[in-house]
């Protein structure tokens, strides 16, 4: 099979970042032999700054620079040399940006710029940040395939919405044509993981540190705690599923705060459990109900069996029925498997000749 070439710029190096590069290695062989297809970085970018090698970067260097807790830029010298990773995004000769920088749901920065700039330019985009998506889904959606052109740039983001969760997908594609009416999910890995370890004993604060060393919280963990990364993938899944255009402000968010292990245990009862539910549920008008809160379920709940590290989602359709999807991951590893499983979902479309 003839091998093409996928120049990419990645910015964010940090769990997901990292992680993807980390994962690279034992996915060449398949990529080229299955799919045709190398990944080549041009750009790689972090808080010290951003590092452009443009015949190619080697992801090994900068994964041990970064397990090091390096700056990448101190990989700059010979032909490799330092920009700024919005001049990069505007100016390299790149087919796709893959964005893994921290999310700000205020100004949806720094991800917001480098989506924009991409698409603008009509670069492809993959991401793992949610924050662009939450503050300007419209205008991403516009400038992209989502507007129905489809020789608009390519936007996926099926890792920013519970990773390996096939959450988007399933709704987007695989119900298509149907009406759906509920929607229930667990979306936060965070929150799943500390209410799991408080039913079994841990303190708020040791479930809350676990969650970080797995490496799934948020650098800003009040977003997980407080419901609103939960809130932020409802949205998404608002948007771009259910097709409701929708504000942080149309959702109702509750987080675990005020939860005691005592709650947990009483949820317990008989089988059930108390989670993080993520809801939509169509009124009569057609409008969809949103909500982020904890919710103790029955045993008989599709979500009530969920465990350590588990997300699920659970669709009602007018004419698909229930549709389920769970799954259970290993850290940041399913989310940068998503951010894979995205780009070999569009290289059909935008491998260059
Ligand atoms: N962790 C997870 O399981 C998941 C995370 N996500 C999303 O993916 C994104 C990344 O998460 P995660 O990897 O955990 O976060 P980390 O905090 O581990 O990594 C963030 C990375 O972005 C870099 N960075 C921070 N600010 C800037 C900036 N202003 N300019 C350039 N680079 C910057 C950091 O640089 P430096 O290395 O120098 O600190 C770091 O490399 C987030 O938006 C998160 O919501 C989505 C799904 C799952
Ligand atoms: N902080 C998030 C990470 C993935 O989006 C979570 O805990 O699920």
């Amino acid at each position: 099979m003839q091998t093409r070439t996928l120049r990419c710029i990645l910015t964010g190096l940090g769990n997901i970042g990292r992680t993807f590069l980390e994962m690279l290695p034992s996915r060449t062989t398949l990529l080229r032999e299955r799919y045709g297809l190398t990944l080549q970085f041009v750009a790689v970018a972090d808080t010290s700054g951003c590092l452009v090698g443009e015949q190619g970067l080697d992801p090994a260097a900068i994964v041990e620079a970064k397990r090091r807790r390096q700056g990448v830029t101190t990989l700059a010298g010979g032909n490799l040399h330092v920009t700024d990773m919005l001049t990069a995004v505007r100016q390299l000769p790149a087919d796709l940006l893959l964005e893994a920088t921290p999310t700000d749901i205020q100004t949806g920065q720094p991800g917001l710029d480098l989506v924009r700039a991409a698409l603008q330019r009509g670069m492809h985009v993959v991401m793992a940040s949610k924050g662009a998506l939450v503050v300007a889904f419209d205008e991403l959606a516009r400038h992209s395939d989502w507007s129905g052109n489809r020789h608009a740039p390519r936007l996926r983001f099926s890792g920013a919405v519970a990773g390996a969760l096939p959450s988007v997908n399933v709704g987007w594609r695989d119900l298509a044509g149907g009406e759906i009416t509920t929607l229930e999910a667990v979306l936060n890995g965070t929150t799943q993981v500390m209410l799991t370890m408080m039913g079994e004993g841990k303190t708020y604060a040791e479930a809350l540190a676990e969650a970080q060393r797995i490496g799934i919280a948020e650098p800003d963990p009040t977003l997980d705690v407080e419901g609103w990364d939960a809130a932020n993938k409802l949205l998404i899944l608002a948007n771009a599923v259910l097709r409701q255009p929708t504000r942080l402000s149309g959702i109702a968010v509750e987080g675990i705060t005020h939860i005691t292990p005592d709650d947990i245990r009483q949820a317990r009862h008989n089988g059930g459990n108390l989670i993080l539910l993520a809801r939509a549920e169509r009124g009569a008008d057609g409008r969809y109900a949103l909500s982020v809160r904890p919710t103790a379920v029955p045993a008989h709940h599709p979500l009530a069996r969920l465990g350590m590290q588990e997300a699920g989602i659970v669709y009602h359709s007018d004419i698909f029925g229930r549709t389920a999807a769970f799954s259970m991951e290993d850290g940041p590893l399913g989310t940068a498997a998503a951010m894979l499983r995205d780009i070999l979902s569009i290289a059909p479309d935008i491998l260059p000749e």
